[in-house]
């Protein structure tokens, strides 16, 4: 919420707003929720700073966040400027040698240092690690669908292991662990992972509480570009069977929400990162925002009712 629109309250409306918080406050306590931080709200810079302040936020509260950055525009600004080819195959970057060297300096270089130096802002709180760093992430080597077919599109990698002791320990520091999506493979060879999916394969990995994916729109729409299609709550069986329907930029996003909830996440959410402090929405108002994914069937009205009654 702006600061203009939060003046328009009235004290009233102000106090309703904290007492609403308060069952879900109480719900995500020590729990680790895992933030995709990407889209539109990584590039504004008002938006950044909203969601700093939001790490921090949930940090002081007891929650325990954990970023995963992704940097798709930096990289395509960086490659730009160096008069380099990019080029995107299936919703995933089509990664070079050379691209993979661009890949690396923007992620863990440049975007991850610039949020956590906004978190820190706020106190000594971000440390940034790379899914190289204490073998946090080893990756292989994957294809893409395109057009139907199974594609190689280079040093493009999918987690399949996951050592979380480096994030733990963070965790367990009191630290805002600032994840950036680079991993080796087996042979030391670095591969570009999407951040999407490393953000899934990290939730489910470190039993987080929630996925939650910042986006450039408002959710997933099961009628692209349907603007009626919106979906508030979808569950993990009908969207296996609406992936394939999926436009390119929306597969690693929903791919990942499934992998989490079918890894044991409770629930994943693709939310709005246009909207300020979108996360704080989501986590803390009844009707959150976005898109939730949960693993077999919707949540129902009466189930949030009883769970807003837990201690
Ligand atoms: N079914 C869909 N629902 C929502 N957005 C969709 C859908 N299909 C395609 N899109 C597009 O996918 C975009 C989000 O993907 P992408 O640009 O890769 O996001 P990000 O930069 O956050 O990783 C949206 O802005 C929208 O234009
Ligand atoms: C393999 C692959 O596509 N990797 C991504 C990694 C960054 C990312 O995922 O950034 P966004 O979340 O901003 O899209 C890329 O090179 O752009």
């Amino acid at each position: 919420m702006e600061k203009s629109s939060i003046e328009n309250l009235t004290a009233s409306q102000k106090a309703h707003v904290l007492a609403e918080a308060l069952p879900w406050l109480q719900r995500f306590r020590d729990k680790i929720v895992v933030i995709k931080y990407g889209g539109n709200a990584m590039i504004d810079d008002g938006l950044k700073r909203a969601f700093a302040a939001d790490m921090a936020f949930l940090r002081t509260i007891g929650i325990h966040p954990v970023v995963v950055h992704g940097g798709g525009p930096q990289i395509n600004a960086m490659l730009k400027r160096l008069g380099m080819e990019g080029e995107f195959r299936g919703g995933f970057r089509v990664t070079t040698p050379e691209v993979m060297d661009v890949v690396r300096m923007v992620l863990f270089g440049q975007v991850g240092r610039e949020l956590v130096g906004l978190i820190n802002t706020h106190g000594p709180y971000a440390v940034g690690i790379s899914g190289e760093d204490a073998r946090l992430f080893t990756a292989t080597r994957r294809t893409v669908q395109v057009e139907g077919t199974a594609t190689d599109i280079g040093l493009v990698g999918d987690v399949t292991a996951v050592n979380p002791a480096a994030v733990l320990d963070l965790i367990a520091a009191g630290r805002i662990p600032v994840v950036s999506t680079i991993a080796p493979d087996e042979d030391g060879v670095v591969h570009n992972i999407n951040a999407d999916t490393a953000a899934a394969a990290l939730a489910e990995a470190i039993g987080a509480e929630k996925l939650v994916v910042l986006t450039d729109v408002e959710g997933l729409y099961t009628d692209w570009p349907d603007r009626s299609s919106l979906a508030t709550e979808i569950a993990a069986p009908a969207l296996r069977q609406l992936l394939p329907s999926l436009d390119a930029g929306m597969v690693p996003k929903m791919e990942a929400c499934l992998r989490a909830v079918e890894g044991g996440v409770p629930t994943a959410h693709v939310i709005d990162g246009r909207v300020a402090h979108a996360v704080l929405l989501e986590l803390f108002t009844g009707e959150g925002i976005g898109t939730m994914v949960t693993p077999a069937r919707g949540l129902e009205a009466r189930d949030l009712e009883d769970l807003e009654g837990q201690p």
